[in-house]
């Protein structure tokens, strides 16, 4: 598995550098763009990688596949009552779709939704929702460090217009319970956590488990995983999870940090990471890397 995985940087290598940061937070554009890493974790306590694989960068939406396991944790089925599960066409931050759909955005990915599950996850934590998310991620991936960069948190609140406004329209239409800087905070802190591939990939394992924790206590009912990796793949790459679908065959979530967490049930978790971007907010070298993986393993749903 250690060579695959380096055959999967050096096939990788071409796309390193490709495409852009994510506008608007200017610490990540600081990132060095040269940055790779690809990690995989096992459900029988492998985990290996290759490059940058042990070098923190921005989990961003990456976070949202957390906070929403959270929520299904506690609200099973009645979670989908306040989000959709379709996807959606449009960008990640897009408004129109949220206004013609009467509040209730499409799926918990996008921006939209991912503000109503932190909602909810306020209420379930009592006010704790970010905590809620790194301490899920810091005891699944057994790394204490793993903590939230507040140069990034900086930049993004200066910079949420967009966000503000999908929240304003939100609580408009009723579906926003908190105050919107209550939300804003803890979303834009969930965003700004800062973990590595082989964090992420430790902490995703309990996916590929079938909702089971490393410490072997059930996080989540089969039913709320199954339903959890169907809007992963149709809806956590945004409008590309199609084509994502197609290329990669696994239910998988982006961030504009650059990272893409991959699940493969039953077998472990992939993680890889290149700040490039393309025009739907994916990296363009970490989703060729996965799909190198998955080329060579053969390691699919499909
Ligand atoms: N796609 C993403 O990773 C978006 C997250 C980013 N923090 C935002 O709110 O715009």
């Amino acid at each position: 598995m250690q060579e695959i995985l380096e055959a999967v940087h050096a096939a990788a290598r071409p796309w390193i550098g490709a495409g852009a940061p994510a506008p608007g937070i200017p610490a990540l554009a600081r990132v060095d763009g040269a940055s790779f890493g690809v990690a995989l974790a096992t459900v029988d306590g492998a985990v290996l990688g290759a490059g940058d694989w042990c070098v923190p960068f921005s989990a961003q939406s990456i976070t949202k596949a957390f906070s929403l396991a959270l929520v299904l944790s506690q609200d099973g089925t009645a979670a989908w009552g306040r989000v959709g599960h379709r996807p959606s066409s449009h960008r990640y931050n897009a408004l129109s779709e949220l206004e013609a759909e009467f509040g209730i955005p499409r799926n918990p990915f996008l921006n939209a939704g991912a503000l109503a599950v932190v909602d909810r996850l306020l209420e379930i934590t009592g006010g704790d929702a970010c905590a809620s998310v790194l301490s899920l991620l810091r005891t699944e991936a057994g790394n204490a460090t793993i903590g939230v960069d507040e140069r990034v948190v900086a930049d993004e609140l200066i910079h949420s217009d967009r966000n503000v406004a999908i929240a304003h329209l939100m609580a408009a239409f009723g579906t926003l319970r908190h105050p919107i800087s209550v939300v804003m905070e803890h979303y834009v802190s969930q965003c700004g956590i800062a973990a590595s591939c082989r964090d992420l990939a430790l902490a995703g394992l309990f996916l590929a488990r079938g909702g089971l924790r490393a410490d072997g206590s059930r996080l989540l009912a089969g039913t709320d995983v199954r339903r959890l990796h169907a809007t992963l793949l149709t809806c956590g790459m945004y409008g590309a999870s199609a084509e994502i679908a197609h290329r990669i065959g696994l239910p998988a979530k982006s961030g504009v940090g650059g990272g893409v967490l991959a699940v493969v049930p039953g077998r472990g978790v992939l993680c890889a990471w290149s700040p490039g971007l393309d025009a739907a907010g994916n990296s363009i070298a970490a989703v060729a890397a996965l799909e190198q993986f998955t080329s060579i393993t053969g390691w699919s749903i499909f």
